[in-house]
């Protein structure tokens, strides 16, 4: 029998911890007796989506990726709708697709649900084009993501400086959303197109979100005072966002997002530059991942999670 092809992708600049014994691990794992496994380092933003969509186009079973969600995105993107599967090592900062699937942060844990090959197709998200898999967002947080881009400090703490400097500095939009159930304008801090319930890191945004419903649930927060930032913080990572008075959460399968004007978003933390006009789809069950079947699966966590110990993972 003709032995089945794997591509394990290594972005070497994702993250803070070190890669270098993820290929020997990968290695280790496979029998090789049944399949050929192919390591590739990227050299430069995007290389990732031209190796995976390499890899789709020769029918490799797996496409594996030891990054954080921004390679994550590039590869997924490729095997979008064909018969290559996603395996993810998580190896970035916020790794919010592998913490939304229930896919393990340690390197062997991760490999470990690889090799059970349990398989989850779940749904994506197109933004103007671009395809995500966690979130779009137009708000706050494609702002910061801009500004993390161009301060190249990676882990917690450069997101952390930035987000204090971002605060400062940002100017809430006013947008007119329309959902499949009408039109609504507001203006907003946040606005974000969760296909997962969170960005990374455990920030939840979209309690309740689920990733193979066939719906994009659309988390819109009005403009907040200093006096609710503290709050709306802790919401965030307790998994408790939808209680804040100021949040607005919509569902639906398509919107249209109008701004005054042309500006940034982000998908899945990286940032685009894109049009006043916003169209966003989702895309049913158009990804096929590796992930254990027990994962989040749109279940709010909130009964098991508290402040401490969420603070804590996120800055270690
Ligand atoms: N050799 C390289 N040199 C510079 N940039 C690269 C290289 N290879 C990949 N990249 C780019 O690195 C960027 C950051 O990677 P990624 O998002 O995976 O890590 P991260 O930002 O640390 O994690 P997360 O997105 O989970 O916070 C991606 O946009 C990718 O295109």
């Amino acid at each position: 029998m003709a032995k089945e092809k794997i591509c394990l992708i290594i972005n070497p600049i994702s993250g803070t911890d070190s890669k270098k014994n993820i290929p020997e691990e990968v290695a280790a794992a496979f029998d090789q007796r049944k399949y050929d496994l192919f390591i590739r380092i990227t050299g430069y933003p995007d290389h990732a989506t031209e190796i995976a969509r390499k890899a789709a186009k020769k029918n490799y079973k797996y496409v594996l990726v030891a990054g954080g969600d921004g390679t994550v995105n590039e590869v997924a993107k490729s095997l979008v709708h064909t018969n290559t599967t996603l395996g993810i090592i998580p190896s970035g900062s916020g790794n919010g697709l592998a913490r939304e699937l229930g896919i393990p942060l340690d390197t062997e844990k991760a490999i470990k649900i690889i090799l059970r090959e349990h398989t989850r197709t779940i749904d994506y998200g197109m933004a103007n084009g671009h395809i995500f898999f966690c979130t779009c967002g137009f708000g706050f947080d494609a702002f910061i993501s801009d500004r993390f881009a161009e301060g190249k400090k990676r882990g917690p703490l450069g997101y952390v400086r930035n987000i204090l400097e971002s605060v400062v500095d940002f100017r809430s939009e006013e947008y007119e959303i329309t959902t499949d159930n009408g039109t609504i304008t507001e203006r907003a801090f946040i606005l974000t197109c969760a296909n997962a319930s969170q960005y990374g890191n455990d920030a939840h945004i979209a309690p309740g979100a689920s990733m193979d419903d066939g719906m994009m649930n659309v988390s819109i927060l009005k403009p907040l005072n200093a006096i609710e930032v503290p709050q709306t913080t802790i919401q965030l990572f307790t998994n408790n966002i939808d209680k804040n008075s100021k949040m607005t959460s919509l569902i639906t399968r398509n919107l249209l997002i109008k701004r005054s004007r042309a500006g940034m978003m982000h998908v899945d933390g990286e940032p685009v530059s894109t049009g006043n006009e916003i169209k966003v789809e989702t895309i049913h069950k158009g990804l096929k991942v590796l992930a254990p079947d027990n994962g989040l699966r749109g279940k709010k966590r909130r009964e098991s999670e508290n402040i401490f110990n969420s603070l804590t993972r996120w800055f270690n």
